[in-house]
C-alpha cells in the first residue's frame, strides 16, 4: 500500500481552479493562496501565507480593493469591483511569463464566518480575452463609422459626410457672418461614356476624376465629396464667390487636362465637367437647401451653355429672372 496520502478533494479543486482564490482573516493576513495566484504572481503560497495582504501589495492601500475588503468585513455584504474603474489591481501576469502587461482582472470580495473567526474570500478572474475582444469590437465599430462617411467607389467623402459638413459650416458662417461657398459638379455626357466603354470603365473614370478633384482642395476644412452618381460637390469654408469661381475653374481645367478619352457621342473628345457655384449670404442663401438649389441651377445653366464650363450664382440676376 502506498504511504502517500491523497490530497483532500477540496484542496485538489482549489489547485485546479481557473481563477485566483485568496482568503484573508480579519487582520488581512493571508490564510489561503491557490495555485492560480502563485503561477500569476510569482509568489508561492508558503511565501505569502501569514502576511498582511496590504503589506505584500502596498500599492493596494487606499485603493478600491482595500475599501471593498474593509466594507465587506464590516457590512458582511459581498462587493464586486468594476473592471473599468479598477483595471488590473493585482500585479499578475500570464502564467509562464514574467513582466509585460498585467492580466485584466475582475475581482469579487465575499466575507464569511468560520466559527468565531471572520474571513474574506477574494476571487480574481482573468478577463483579458473579454477586454481584448471588447477593444477589438470598439475599434471595428470606429472603422465602420469612418467608412460610413466614405464613398465606397472613389474613397472620397460620401453624400452623408457632405451633408454633415455643409450643415456645420453653414452654422459657423451664420454665427460668424463668415464666407462659405459650395460647388456642384457633374461629368458631362457620362451616360454616353458608360454606353461606349461599359460600366466598369465608367467606375474607373469616376475614381480618376474624384482623385483629381480632391487633390485640388488644399485647405484642411475644404471637403471634396461624391454627391451621387456622376455628381461631385465641394464645401469651401472662408471662400468668397470670386475665390470659389477661381477654384472651380482650376478644377474644370484639371479634369480636362487628365485627357481621359470620351465617347464619340460626347461634346468633347475628352472627359469634362460642368460646375455650378453658390456662395452663402445671410439674406437669401442661408440654408443648405437654398445653397444647393442655387448651385444646381447654375450647374443646369452650365449644361445648357454647352458643358465644360463654370457658372456662378448671382443673387441680383436671380431676382431679375424671377421678377420677370
Ligand atoms: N459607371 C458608373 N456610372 C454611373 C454611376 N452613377 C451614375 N452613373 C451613370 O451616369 C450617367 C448619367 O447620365 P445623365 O444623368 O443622363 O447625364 P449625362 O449623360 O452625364 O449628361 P449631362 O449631365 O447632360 O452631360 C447614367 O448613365 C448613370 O448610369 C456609377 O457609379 N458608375
Amino acid at each position: 500500500m502506498s504511504d502517500s496520502v491523497p490530497a483532500p478533494l477540496s484542496a485538489r479543486v482549489l489547485g485546479l481552479a481557473n481563477l485566483g482564490l485568496i482568503v484573508i482573516d480579519a487582520d488581512h493576513r493571508i490564510v489561503m493562496w491557490n495555485q492560480w495566484m502563485a503561477s500569476r504572481s510569482g509568489k508561492s503560497s508558503h511565501r505569502v501565507i501569514g502576511q498582511d495582504l496590504f503589506d505584500l501589495y502596498g500599492e493596494l492601500r487606499g485603493q478600491r480593493l482595500e475599501h471593498a475588503v474593509l466594507s465587506a468585513m464590516q457590512s458582511s455584504l459581498p462587493q464586486t469591483l468594476s473592471p473599468s474603474l479598477n483595471p488590473s489591481p493585482f500585479p499578475l501576469y500570464p502564467a509562464g511569463t514574467w513582466g509585460g502587461e498585467r492580466v485584466e482582472q475582475a475581482v469579487a470580495v465575499t466575507p464569511f464566518n468560520e466559527g468565531k473567526e471572520r474571513y474574506c474570500l477574494i476571487e480574481v478572474s482573468d478577463i483579458s480575452t473579454i477586454v481584448g475582444r471588447e477593444r477589438q469590437l470598439r475599434s471595428q465599430a470606429e472603422a465602420l463609422r469612418a467608412q460610413s462617411y466614405v464613398d465606397g467607389l472613389t474613397g472620397i467623402a460620401n453624400r452623408r459626410h457632405f451633408d454633415v459638413a455643409l450643415d456645420r459650416e453653414l452654422r459657423r458662417a451664420l454665427r460668424n457672418e463668415g464666407q462659405l461657398s459650395l460647388l456642384l459638379m457633374d461629368i458631362d455626357s457620362f451616360k454616353a461614356y458608360n454606353d461606349h466603354f461599359g460600366h466598369q470603365q465608367g467606375d474607373a473614370c469616376l475614381s480618376m476624376v474624384a482623385e483629381a478633384f480632391a487633390s485640388m482642395l488644399q485647405r484642411p476644412a475644404d471637403l471634396a465629396a461624391r454627391y451621387g452618381g456622376e455628381e461631385f460637390a465641394a464645401v469651401l469654408p472662408d471662400t468668397s464667390a470670386e475665390q470659389a469661381a477661381v477654384h472651380a475653374e482650376a478644377i474644370r481645367a484639371k479634369i480636362a487636362s487628365l485627357d481621359i478619352g470620351h465617347a464619340p457621342a460626347a461634346t468633347r473628345p475628352h472627359v469634362t465637367m460642368s460646375i455650378g457655384v453658390a456662395t452663402f449670404d445671410k439674406d437669401q442663401l442661408n440654408s443648405a437647401a437654398a445653397m444647393l438649389a442655387a448651385a444646381d441651377s447654375c450647374l443646369y445653366a452650365a449644361k445648357r451653355a454647352g458643358r465644360d464650363c463654370v457658372i456662378v450664382y448671382r443673387p441680383q440676376d436671380h431676382q431679375q429672372e424671377t421678377a420677370a
